[in-house]
């Protein structure tokens, strides 16, 4: 058999409906279709080629990105696509750009912090991108910290005027997306002073450059913060420096829901509360969620692709040798990246949700479900990316020496991956703040407040720190109930016994800093808990298409029980399972990952991904693979000449040295 026909003999042995799959994948019909339309459109339009794209200089690669940009944004209008579609054409174009952080943080900074009028001065130029604006918090001294941030703004009541400085080196604005060459505008995170008074950091409206020759305004210095990790990946995007020398702006470009100040000087609070600061970072964080299951997805399409084609040892009698994706190992390092997909997938539906709702009550002044809402986003930001990340470098090495090419996608996709465990919040940091949460949730147990939503199981700490496991026999672990008590139970032990060492300490935060890595660990068995229990939801669903509710179940129980095995010591010191139990669980995964074998191929079809949008050699969807890496190597620059520049200076002096000294 030949490779091309190795992934068409395992399309054949899929056991699902392969097309309501990808109707499931993209979350309804009308997504599906959607998806499906842009992602050729964007793979059949020369402009949006991205195969040369590590071999560009900084130079070329930003200039391709500013034409890429610009020709989405002439498709967009001139096809009248909607928001929808525009959000699928950016995926699919597949290259950060400045729009990203207009779009994604500048529109909505104003849309959530300000008011009704400001709204509609602003917006209405950023949807036309008659101004194109950024997201201007973090500095060079602090990015985790926004309420250390130094740059300041004064009222000037003479004149009613915001005065926008950075009196330090440290206070200039470092990292923003968009700011180093293409902003014109900024939300500029600043320290609101009036009359000598901090009143902490505020969102203001300022205006960076000129909108007839994109020269800096007066007082303004701007530009690029310079080249970052990998070649291609992040640095397509302008991260930017910004400092203010005395910078003037009227007062009505302070964003003013959250806080006012007056034509006088007098500052107001509104009844919502100040963390609506932070609220465009809570909806970034949620979008991050989803993200995090494409960028997955696309690794693990490559790498399961890949392994099916890639045959090593094993040959009997001359036949060929064995797939490497039938080796026990190459499963267990795979398959469950293939279930965290899904999981992934499912949680990010849920999270939307979850954003909309509290979005909805926001604009009801109901802010209580608020705190739930900066837990789940932080926390499933940091879960689902870190995830992500190790993700991506492991179906690197399930490719083996090929995985390293440039070609097979898995190095670019990687390195603009895993700014995502930092930016929109370390990865650390937001889980101690989901920890503050669950800590203050334990603490009021008891208290007649019963807790809700994602921290409702808490309700039956009594019972979970008690309760024993059910599991006899290997197939126990195939009961949702079973695994939902397990992770369930795990989570409430490892908060209480962090709450237990906590109240140790006469100085709660010193307690809180001493015990931040048990905090963590907390954390991240909590929103683990939040992944399996929406899978486990999903399923509750009515699913349509012959199989496909039974591969989901497969991959929700291999998912939670490689989650179980991985996290096995915390699940035994807790006493939530027994170390029997725990072979137990790790016996019916062995079974699941055969059970679910034939059908792989199909699942990673399933995300619909054109060739375009992998950008590899190895996940392509005919499984040409040598053919292909072979053309693929003669196209590199290098191979232009036969004998390389640099020969006559370089290499035939060392050449000519080394036939002189062997004739001495
Ligand atoms: C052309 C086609 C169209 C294209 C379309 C494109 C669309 C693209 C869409 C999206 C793309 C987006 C692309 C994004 C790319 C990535 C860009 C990255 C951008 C950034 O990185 S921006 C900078 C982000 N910075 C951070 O995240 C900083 C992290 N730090 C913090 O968030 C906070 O400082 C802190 C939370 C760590 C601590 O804050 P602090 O005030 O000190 O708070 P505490 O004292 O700890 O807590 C006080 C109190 O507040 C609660 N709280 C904290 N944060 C929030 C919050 N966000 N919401 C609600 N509540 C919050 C906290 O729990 C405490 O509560 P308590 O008092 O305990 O009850
Ligand atoms: C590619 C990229 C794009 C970005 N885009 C933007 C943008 O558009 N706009 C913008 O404003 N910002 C942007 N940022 C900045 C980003 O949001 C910050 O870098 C991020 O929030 C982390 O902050 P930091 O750099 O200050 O890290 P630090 O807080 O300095 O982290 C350094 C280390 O200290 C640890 N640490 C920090 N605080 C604590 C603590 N309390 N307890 C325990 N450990 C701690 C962290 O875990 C980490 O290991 C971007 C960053 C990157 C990399």
């Amino acid at each position: 058999m030949e490779a091309v026909d190795y992934l068409a003999e395992e399309r054949r042995k899929a056991e699902f409906d392969v097309e309501e799959m990808k109707i499931v994948w993209a979350g309804s019909r009308h997504a599906y279709e959607i998806s499906d339309r842009v992602s050729r459109l964007v793979a059949s339009d020369p402009v949006f080629r991205k195969d040369n794209r590590t071999m560009l200089s900084r130079k070329d690669l930003f200039k391709d990105t500013l034409r890429k940009a610009a020709h989405a944004w002439k498709r967009i209008i001139e096809l009248r696509l909607s928001e929808e579609e525009a959000k699928t054409l950016r995926f699919y174009v597949d290259q950060p750009a400045y729009t990203d952080l207009h779009w994604g943080m500048f529109i909505p900074a104003i849309k959530g912090q300000g008011t009704e009028e400001q709204q509609q001065k602003w917006l209405p130029m950023a949807y036309k991108m008659q101004i194109i604006g950024c997201y201007a918090q973090t500095e060079l001294g602090h990015g985790s910290n926004v309420q250390g941030l130094e740059t300041t703004a004064k009222f000037d009541p003479q004149t009613d005027e915001f005065v926008i400085h950075s009196p330090t080196l440290t206070s200039s604005k470092w990292w923003p997306g968009g700011l180093g060459k293409v902003s014109t505008h900024a939300v500029v995170y600043a320290r609101l002073i009036i009359d000598g008074q901090d009143h902490g950091v505020h969102g203001f409206i300022v205006q960076l450059r000129s909108l007839d020759d994109h020269s800096p305004l007066p007082g303004i210095t701007v530009g690029d913060v310079g080249m970052k990790f990998g070649s291609g990946a992040y640095n397509s995007m302008d991260n930017g420096v910004l400092r203010f020398d005395h910078v003037r702006i009227p007062r009505n470009q302070m964003l003013m829901r959250v806080s006012q100040v007056t034509r006088e000087g007098k500052y107001m609070q509104s009844d919502v509360p100040r963390q609506l600061v932070y609220g465009t970072m809570v909806y970034v964080r949620q979008t991050i969620v989803s993200d995090a299951s494409r960028a997955l997805s696309r690794a693990v399409c490559i790498a399961t692709r890949y392994s099916a084609v890639r045959r090593q040892f094993g040959s009997q009698n001359g036949g060929p040798e064995t797939q490497v994706i039938n080796y026990k190992t190459q499963q267990s390092r795979l398959f469950p990246l293939l279930a965290s997909a899904y999981a992934f997938k499912f949680v990010g539906e849920w999270l939307k949700w979850l954003y909309a709702d509290v979005t909805q009550r926001l604009e009801a002044n109901d802010f209580s479900t608020l705190p739930e809402a900066h837990a789940c986003t932080a926390g499933l930001k940091s879960v689902t990316t870190s995830a992500t990340a190790d993700a991506i470098e492991e179906c690197r090495k399930l490719c083996g020496g090929h995985g390293y090419l440039s070609s097979s996608g898995l190095p670019e996709l990687f390195a603009v991956y895993i700014p995502a465990c930092t930016y929109e919040g370390d990865n650390i940091v937001l889980l101690l703040q989901v920890a503050r949460f669950l800590m203050k949730t334990v603490s009021q147990l008891g208290s007649g407040k019963n807790p809700v939503g994602t921290t409702a199981y808490m309700g039956r700490v009594e019972h979970l720190t008690q309760c024993n496991c059910e599991v006899q026999r290997a197939e126990d672990w195939l009961k949702p109930s079973v695994i939902l008590e397990a992770f369930e139970a795990r989570a409430a032990r490892m908060s209480v016994a962090c709450a237990k060492s906590l109240s140790k300490f006469s100085n709660p935060e010193e307690g809180f800093a001493e015990l931040s890595a048990d905090l963590v660990e907390a954390a991240v068995a909590h929103c683990q808990l939040i992944i399996v229990s929406k899978f486990i939801e999903k399923l509750q669903q009515d699913i349509p298409g012959k199989g496909v509710k039974r591969q989901l179940e497969t991959l929700c129980n291999i998912y939670a029980l490689y989650l179980l095995h991985k996290h096995l010591g915390d699940f035994i010191s807790t006493g939530s399972i027994s170390p029997k139990q725990g072979a137990l669980a790790n016996e019916q995964l062995r079974l699941l990952y055969s059970q679910v074998r034939p059908s792989v191929i199909a699942l990673v079809d399933a995300f619909n991904y054109t060739d375009h949008y992998l950008g590899s050699i190895l996940g392509c969807y005919d499984g040409n693979v040598y053919q292909k890496l072979y053309d693929e190597a003669w196209k590199d620059p290098l191979n232009e000449t036969v004998v390389p520049d640099g020969y006559h200076e370089y290499i035939r002096p060392i050449l000519k040295q080394h036939i002189r000294n062997a004739r001495l």
